[in-house]
Formats: structure tokens, sequence, C-alpha cells
């Protein structure tokens, strides 16, 4: 059987996409976790599928590479509304459904917004914070994020306490004399460093804010893969109106046997 796909990147997070509007995408982790495998399929971060909604432009639904279905992606969220424009499945403003609830998306040119959820628990702990913005985040600031063993460090914190086999994302941010974030993250279902994660760059303003190492709501954060940027509003540690945006971009499409 052909299987019709596109390929898809935000700031180097790379997605499997699938126009999933007849509901006939065989969902299986073995196949998806051979479908995202840089060797023997596509080659991918996570892989989506643009299902139809009843009530909003379309339902997302997001699957780790390693095979499972898994919590809200944010590059993921930005790269199914270039797709959604660019399959004439929604205007230049939508409104879609994913596993957190509905999302608002916005295409400005280059430019994908994503409205995230609102965060309402920041956990501030001696040497990290924990928050969930879509999916759970560990974040750490560091002053020596270019030389830091990521994956190794990363992979213990995402396995260990309070975590477990649940897991978390890691996030490693740095904060520039600009008001400008690096981070670097290790992403739970890769299980590995990505050059990108959006709900994990949102994790890292709003912690940069909490944390008063930056001194506004409008943050640049600098991915391996690319820059992005997370506005907000708060009030008593509540965060609402929460967007995070930057580039989405189709890189090509083909067809597959499965
Ligand atoms: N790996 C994450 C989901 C994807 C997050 C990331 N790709 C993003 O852009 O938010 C998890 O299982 O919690």
């Amino acid at each position: 059987m052909k299987l019709k796909f596109y390929k898809y990147q935000g700031a180097g997070n790379d997605f499997v996409m699938i126009d999933d509007r007849e509901n006939s995408f065989p969902i299986s982790t073995a196949l998806i976790k051979r479908l995202c495998d840089r060797h023997f399929g596509i080659g991918a971060d996570g892989l989506i599928l643009l299902q139809n909604d009843e009530e909003h432009d379309f339902r997302m639904i997001y699957f780790n590479s390693d095979g499972n279905e898994s919590t809200m992606c944010g590059n993921g969220g930005r790269c199914i509304i270039r797709f959604a424009k660019d399959l004439d499945a929604a205007s230049d403003r939508m409104t879609f459904n994913a596993i957190d609830g509905l999302h608002h998306g916005v295409v400005d040119d280059k430019i994908i917004r994503l409205q995230m959820i609102d965060i309402n628990e920041v956990e501030d702990h001696d040497h990290y914070l924990f928050m969930n913005t879509g999916s759970p985040h560990h974040v750490e600031f560091v002053d020596n994020l270019t030389s830091l063993n990521v994956v190794e460090i990363g992979r213990n914190i995402r396995n260990g306490a309070p975590y477990f086999e649940q897991g978390s994302n890691v996030n490693f941010v740095q904060v520039m004399e600009d008001n400008s974030l690096l981070i670097r993250t290790y992403e739970r279902g890769v299980e590995d460093e990505t050059l990108a994660c959006g709900t994990g760059i949102t994790a890292a303003a709003i912690s940069a804010f909490v944390k008063k190492k930056v001194d506004t709501n409008n943050i640049q954060v600098k991915a391996i893969g690319g820059d992005l940027s997370v506005n907000f509003e708060e009030n008593n540690h509540n965060f609402v109106n929460v967007w995070l945006n930057g580039p989405a971009e189709k890189v090509f499409e083909g067809e597959i046997e499965i």
C-alpha cells in the first residue's frame, strides 16, 4: 500500500505530516517508528496526523519517533498550521483541537504563530523549574551550554526521580546579555537532543521570567535549529495568551510503501 506523506520542519524539529482527513492512516507503533527512522524510513522527530474535527478547522494527533502517541508538540503545532494552509484546509487564521485542548494558529508570512495552553502551575525548585506547557518540561539555567553533554545529562534526568518511566523533556538554558535565551533540549520520546523543542522553548521563556532573568514578556529564544519568540501575559504567576512564534516550512513530499 502506498502512503502519501509530507515532510515539514519547524526550527529543525522535523515531522512526517499525514493528511488523514479520510481517517484511514493505519496507526501502529511499529509503523510510526519505522517511518520516523532516519535510516530505514523517512526520518523525523515525530509524526503528525491532520484529521477532520466537527467544530474546528482540524484535529492534530502527535506521535514521537518512538512510535507512541504523546502530549502536545509546539513545533509540530506550528508545522500543522503551515500544512493546513498549504492543503487549503484552513485560512491564515485557524483553530484546531489537540491532546491538550483548543489552539489558535496564525500564518503571518514566514512566521507561524501558535497559541499555547495557559500555564498556571510553575514549580520553582532549588536548581530547576518544572511546568507543563502542553508537554512536561524540566528547565535548568546553565552558563556552559555549548560544551554541555545534553544527551547524557538529559537522559539521566529524564529517567530519574521524580520523572521515572513517564519522564519529562529536559531543557538547558543560558541567558544572554541582550535578554535573549539560548536553549538545548533532550526530548522524551525521541530520547535524544533535538534541534528545537517548542513546548520546551515556551517553558524556558516562562522560567526566565519567573526567575527574573529577563525583564520582558516577549522573549527571543535561539535553538540550534532556528530562532523563535515567546510572548505572554502574566498575573500572579498565571500565564495566559501565550504564543510561540517562528519559522515552519515544507521540506519535501513523497510516497512510501507501507
Ligand atoms: N517529545 C515531547 C512532545 C514533543 C515536544 C516537542 N517536539 C515540541 O516542539 O514541543 C513529549 O513527548 O513530551
